[in-house]
């Protein structure tokens, strides 16, 4: 059974028909140009919007449903932390709310954040924030991690190997990327109109 599974999915004015099958442990790019869909794709394979047609299944179910089972884990474009939360006690307190969780210390490291684990979010820079997003979409240790916009840092592409070896499928949206560590890589072509 496929992680992800994109069939002929159209979201009108946006994404024009669209197709996907991503399998356990596989690490995949979707790349487009600014407006392509990108975030509206992110958006239906979170079960966040519905598409106008098509389906989309996560190992079998509904997006939402696998989101609701903590299968997911997920970084959105945009998104924040609370500035006076720690970056250890926030990645603690988004584990403890999975049925199953990575070891805070293993979501850490995996996301470059270690030495950061003792700050306060507030004292962040942007790039370092994203990082610790990153290390949240990993803390529920999920079988299926979405990226809209990939955080830059040296260890990313090793973290996206771990993931594929334990059988993670990860889905990376972005403008442009070094495709060396994708299983594959996809096109999203600029907005059509559906
Ligand atoms: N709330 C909204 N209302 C109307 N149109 C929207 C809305 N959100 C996005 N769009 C439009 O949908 C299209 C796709 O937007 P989307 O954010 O998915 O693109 P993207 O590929 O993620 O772009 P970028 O690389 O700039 O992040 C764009 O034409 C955008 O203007």
């Amino acid at each position: 059974m496929y992680a992800i599974r994109i069939s002929g999915l159209v979201k009108r004015h946006v994404i024009a028909g669209f197709d996907l099958s991503v399998p356990p442990g596989a690490l995949v790019a979707v790349l487009g140009p600014p407006g392509a869909g990108k975030s509206a794709l992110v958006e239906i394979v979170l079960g966040l919007t519905g598409p106008d047609a098509g389906e989309v299944s996560i190992h079998g179910r509904a997006p939402r449903d696998a989101v609701r089972a903590g299968r997911v884990g997920a970084m959105l474009q945009h998104g924040t932390l609370l500035d006076d939360c720690g970056v250890h006690e926030t990645v603690a307190m988004i584990a403890a709310l999975h049925r199953s969780s990575r070891p805070v210390t293993e979501a850490l490291d995996l996301a470059g954040v270690r030495a950061l684990a003792g700050r306060r979010c507030g004292t962040l820079s942007p790039g370092e924030r994203r990082q610790v997003r990153y290390a949240l979409a990993l803390a529920g240790c999920p079988d299926v991690v979405v990226l809209d916009e990939p955080p830059a840092f040296e260890g990313f592409h090793e973290s996206l190997r771990v993931l594929g070896r334990r059988g993670t499928a990860v889905l990376v949206t972005a403008r442009s990327l070094p495709d060396a560590v994708f299983d594959r890589v996809v096109a999203l072509p600029a907005a059509a109109i559906a």
